[in-house]
């Protein structure tokens, strides 16, 4: 005899009272946004001597700013980052040997072959309110931001986490940020990447000794594919699967309106080379042959 009923038991009728019918039915959609992180992504040695290369170009930063989504309006509304425009050949050929492992893991299959990077500092009070990233980049629905984390150990400031956003789409296909979200800790020498179509969030930072070697520091990327051939029509289908599909429709209304060869913080665009060798040895291979005999 087993413990379990052998026929389904009767269910029970939840009465229209309980539960009355409607014409109505409007749920909300929240698609979390899919991303990973990589650890000791430059290893100890190098992020340590781009650490001491931010803090020596302390006088070179500048106060960042924000692009709003709907006029295009460049102020510093909502946020107090101090950020430098860079361009590293070694930092670009660390992401494109990860983007296919990325890419893979987040499900998006664009070509995704340009990059914009900045350095940004956050100090006392530093933070960056709610936003995406489509001003950052060319197609929104397609993009990625990634940020790479660096700081003195022990860390000099406290707070400054990444809120990462689920996506709620409404009725009408438009997007705004949930009230749920996964927080990323700015740990030294990782690297996150999420859609730059999320909406994400960094909370105030505070940095009690005041000291700019103390702040928190990134190299945050954009990387987006290049301007489409002349005539050629941008296949949306190209973009990703799963959540993109959804975000990256819900996004469209966040992508600034007019087109704006340069980013608002002075930073341009670069080509990312071709993967080398090393993303090879990121990616899992094909699933091995079984050793059973
Ligand atoms: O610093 C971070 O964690 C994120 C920065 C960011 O969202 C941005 O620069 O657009
Ligand atoms: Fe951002």
């Amino acid at each position: 005899m087993s413990g379990y009923a052998m026929e389904p038991a009767k269910p029970t009728k939840i009465s229209f009272q309980a539960l009355p019918p409607s014409d109505r039915w409007s749920p909300s959609l929240v698609v979390p946004a899919p991303v990973c992180r990589f650890e000791g992504f430059l290893g100890a040695e190098r992020a340590d001597a781009l650490l001491e290369y931010a803090i020596s170009r302390q006088d070179d930063f500048r106060a960042g700013t924000v692009s709003d989504p709907l006029t295009g309006e460049v102020s510093r509304k909502g946020r107090d980052s101090l950020v430098l425009p860079v361009a590293s050949e070694v930092f670009s050929a660390h992401l494109a040997d990860c983007l296919p492992l990325v890419q893979e893991v987040l499900g998006l299959r664009a070509v995704l072959d340009r990059s914009v990077t900045v350095l940004t500092a956050h100090g006392e009070g530093g933070h960056y309110g709610i936003h995406t990233d489509a001003s950052r980049v060319r197609d929104v629905g397609t993009a990625l931001s990634a940020v790479y984390y660096l700081h003195r150990r022990p860390r000099g400031f406290g707070g400054g986490r990444l809120r990462l956003y689920d996506t709620v789409v409404d009725g009408e296909g438009r997007a705004r940020p949930a009230e749920t979200y996964r927080t990323v800790e700015p740990e030294h020498d990782t690297i996150v990447f999420f859609p730059s179509c999320a909406f994400h969030e960094v909370v105030p930072s505070t940095c009690p000794s005041g000291r700019f070697e103390d702040h928190r520091f990134t190299l945050t990327t954009w990387i987006s594919d290049r301007e489409p051939a002349q005539g050629a029509a941008a296949p949306r289908e190209a973009g990703g699967s799963g959540p993109w599909q959804w975000m990256a429709r819900a996004a469209e209304g966040t992508r600034p309106l007019g087109e704006h060869g340069r980013d608002h913080d002075g930073a341009h665009p670069v080509p990312l080379p071709p993967p080398g060798p090393a993303a090879r040895r990121l990616a899992p291979g094909p699933r091995a042959a079984q050793h059973d005999g």
